[in-house]
C-alpha cells in the first residue's frame, strides 16, 4: 500500500480550512484567547491551514507565498504566550477537529496531536520577551507516528 501523506489522510486543503474556520471563530470568542487575537487578519484561518498543508506533506503554498518558516516565527514573536493560554488554544483546535469531522482514527489523530503539542510548545517559546529570530530554516515536516491502520491480510509481512 502506498501510504497517504497526512494532507491527503486529513482530506486536503477543504478539509484544513474547514478545520481552521471553525477553530478561529472559537478562539474570537473565547475569554482566555481573545485578547491576544484581538488583530487577527481575516484571512488568518487560511494562511494557517496552508501552513499545516505544507508541514503535512501537501503543497507548499505557505512557503511559496506567506514567507514560510521565518515569516509564521515572525508573527508570534513577543507575544509572551502562557502556558494557559497554549492549552486553552490546543483544546479548542482538538474541539474544531470534533466538529469539523476530522478523520478521528487513533494513527492520524496520534500524529495531528503530537504536531499540534510540538507546534503549540515551539510558539510558546518563540513568543517569550527578547527571543530574537534564529537562522532561516525549512518548514518542518510530519508524518506518521504509527502508519495508517490496514485490515489484517494486507500489509506487507502477511
Ligand atoms: C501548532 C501550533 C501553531 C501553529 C502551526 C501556528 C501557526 C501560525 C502561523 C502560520 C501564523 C502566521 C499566519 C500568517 O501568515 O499570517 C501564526 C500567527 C499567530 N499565532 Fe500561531 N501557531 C501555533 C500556535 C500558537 C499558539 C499556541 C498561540 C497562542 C495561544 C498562537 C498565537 C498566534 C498569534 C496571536 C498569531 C498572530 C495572529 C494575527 O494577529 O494575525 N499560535 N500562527
Amino acid at each position: 500500500m502506498t501510504v497517504p501523506t497526512l494532507y491527503e489522510w486529513a482530506g486536503g486543503a477543504a478539509a484544513l480550512e474547514r478545520l481552521f474556520t471553525a477553530f478561529y471563530a472559537r478562539v474570537r470568542d473565547d475569554p482566555e484567547l481573545r485578547e491576544l487575537f484581538r488583530d487577527m487578519d481575516p484571512d488568518h484561518p487560511r494562511h494557517v491551514a496552508a501552513w499545516l498543508g505544507g508541514v503535512f506533506g501537501g503543497p507548499p503554498v505557505y512557503s511559496r507565498q506567506r514567507g514560510g518558516h521565518a515569516h509564521m516565527v515572525g508573527m508570534h514573536l513577543g507575544k509572551a504566550i502562557t502556558e494557559r493560554q497554549r492549552r486553552r488554544w490546543v483544546e479548542l483546535l482538538q474541539d474544531a477537529a470534533d466538529e469539523t469531522g476530522l478523520p478521528a482514527d487513533p494513527e492520524f489523530r496520534t500524529a495531528f496531536t503530537g504536531y499540534v503539542e510540538w507546534g503549540s510548545r515551539m510558539a510558546v517559546l518563540l513568543s517569550q520577551p527578547g527571543v530574537r529570530p534564529g537562522p532561516p530554516e525549512p518548514m518542518p515536516t510530519w508524518t506518521w507516528a504509527l502508519p495508517p491502520w490496514q485490515p489484517p491480510g494486507e500489509t506487507a509481512a502477511e
